[in-house]
């Protein structure tokens, strides 16, 4: 679980695909800077925010997620509210929890060249 950003996703219907316990995902959180881990109804679930310059920006920040997400088979939920709030939620839908996937998945997205598309406050956080 080292280098999680060099790492592929594996299919989510794999049949022994589990969900992870909290405590290993309390362990993982760490190695995947900027994402929260949410218990939502007993689901755990990966979560980042970030406040985008403008509308246009929070779909092109979508657009850059999306082609990581096709790439890996793996997608996440994706957020734009109240016009320049993008919140991205990442989990296994498959087995109602979180995997390995959401890791590599949230590693991934860090490598993005996101920084033109959000406001200058939240850039200091990223
Ligand atoms: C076959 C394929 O792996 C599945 O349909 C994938 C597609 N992307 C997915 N993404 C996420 N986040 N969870 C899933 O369970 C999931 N299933």
């Amino acid at each position: 679980m080292d280098d999680l950003a060099a790492k592929k996703c594996i299919p989510c219907n794999a049949k022994d695909l589990q969900p992870m316990t909290e405590e290993t995902a309390h362990s993982l959180i760490s190695k995947v800077e900027g994402w929260k881990l949410l218990n939502e109804g007993a689901v755990l679930k990966l979560n980042q925010s970030w406040k985008v310059k403008s509308f246009t920006k929070g779909l092109e920040l979508f657009q850059l997620v999306a082609e990581v997400a096709e790439a890996e088979g793996h997608h996440p939920d994706l957020h734009l509210v109240g016009w320049n709030n993008v919140t991205i939620e990442i989990w296994t839908h498959a087995v109602g929890g979180l995997t390995e996937n959401d890791f590599i998945l949230a590693a991934k997205i860090n490598g993005l060249p996101l920084h033109g598309l959000l406001r200058r406050k939240d850039i200091l956080r990223h």
